[in-house]
């Protein structure tokens, strides 16, 4: 950044004094350069050493425009030819508060920009171009404030000076022509890996995100009927429990016969069966409730109603879809049926356990009494042993 400024001095000084040849003494040039970048590194150091908190941008900002400052007032100095000169102290005045301004506004932008990135890389580009011009503006705005009096005209150049200044001039053109192209090289290098370094970490960013809820689905979902497993159904009920106002109602639905489909026509033809049973429990249920497999021909269904009424008749529904033919690859079915256990919350337990549990006790009482029926848990504890 102290070679930019520098040369962009140089530059500026050039173009502003273009009908004149400026000679300069390279020492005190390179001199001018050490400054801008001694000045540049410790501005920056205390800069982000102080943590990005708005009131620390004082001290930096104070550095950067000490920097620019002398360095343009020693740059004046190392001019040879410059004749008669004159800077008004009124000129120095504003040169410095236009400096010690752009210094504070390329700071907060500077600030905004690391804030910014990684968050939202097209802002952070935004505040970098922002900090990067702001400085820039500055800089040339202090040298034509601070170099607008000088007299060029009255310039007296002997012959014999002016071969060794064309000399020097040459040499210093070369050293600034060098330096421009190293720093621009550099910039683009440094740009160019930043890039390419962005492109890979948003790419890598992609495919983690994809990853993820990828796990997230596979350790959720059953693989076979897509239908969300026990994990995901107790982290359901969970969050049902802490909003719910209304009754939650548990159905354990366990098919009645399936082990013969499996015995029969082997596994792939039972796995047929229940993706085509999941799906109509799934089209049953519809947006009312929540569906789950959580084992072999086991799914739970999660209704949340006031009317219980409503609940028998979304369970009998459900038997009669479960009793219907399926016509499956190797063969057809029409002799499945299913039991239905019930618990209720809050009234038959308030966690996940306790309700699926007495769901389970109830859907095991049909199944003892025959099978193809509904049930509710408080219609079975009464004939549980005390
Ligand atoms: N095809 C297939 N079968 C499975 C899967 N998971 C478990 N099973 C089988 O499903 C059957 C479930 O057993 P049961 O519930 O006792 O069989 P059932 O004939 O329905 O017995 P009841 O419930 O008493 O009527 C077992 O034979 C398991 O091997 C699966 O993912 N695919």
């Amino acid at each position: 950044m102290g070679c930019g400024i520098w040369v962009l001095h140089y530059m500026v000084m050039q173009a502003h004094h273009h009908n004149h040849v400026i000679n300069y003494n390279i020492q005190i040039t390179l001199a001018s350069l050490l400054i801008a970048i001694v000045g540049c590194t410790l501005g920056f150091v205390c800069f982000l050493f102080k943590k990005l908190r708005r009131k620390h941008y004082l001290l930096p900002a104070l550095i950067f425009s000490a920097t620019a400052a002398s360095m343009h007032y020693l740059g004046l100095t190392a001019i040879i030819n410059a004749g008669d000169w004159y800077v008004s102290n009124t000129n120095i005045t504003l040169s410095l508060i236009v400096i010690f301004t752009t210094s504070l506004m390329m700071l907060r932008l500077t600030h905004l920009m690391l804030v910014m990135t990684g968050k939202n890389d097209s802002y952070a580009n935004f505040y970098r171009l922002g900090a990067t011009l702001t400085l820039c503006v500055g800089v040339a705005i202090m040298h034509f404030l601070g170099s607008c009096e000088i007299n060029m005209g009255s310039m007296a150049v002997s012959s014999a000076a002016s071969s060794q200044d064309a000399y020097i001039e040459n040499s210093l053109a070369i050293t600034i022509i060098v330096l421009v192209a190293l720093v621009f090289m550099l910039a683009i290098f440094i740009w160019f890996i930043n890039f390419k370094e962005h492109l890979s970490n948003e790419l890598l960013k992609k495919e983690l995100i994809m990853k993820n809820l990828q796990l997230k689905q596979m350790t959720q979902h059953d693989s076979l009927t897509k239908l969300p497993n026990r994990l995901y159904l107790q982290a359901h009920l969970n969050t049902q429990f802490n909003s719910q106002t209304e009754p939650l109602f548990i159905m354990f639905v366990d098919l009645d016969g399936f082990k013969r489909v499996n015995d029969v026509w082997g596994h792939a033809v039972g796995d047929e069966l229940l993706v085509k049973i999941s799906r109509s429990l799934k089209s049953v249920v519809g947006n009312e409730g929540f569906v789950a497999r959580i084992g072999g021909d086991e799914f739970i269904i999660v209704i949340s109603q006031k009317d219980k009424d409503t609940v028998i008749q979304l369970a009998q529904q459900l038997l009669a879809t479960i009793s219907d033919r399926y016509e499956l690859s190797a063969t057809t079915v029409d002799f499945l049926s299913a039991s239905i256990g019930i618990s209720v919350y809050p009234e038959h337990g308030k966690d996940v356990a306790t309700l699926l549990k007495k769901a389970d006790v109830a859907m095991y009482y049909i199944k003892d009494k025959g099978k193809n029926n509904v049930t509710f848990y408080d219609e079975v504890e009464m004939t549980l042993p005390c």
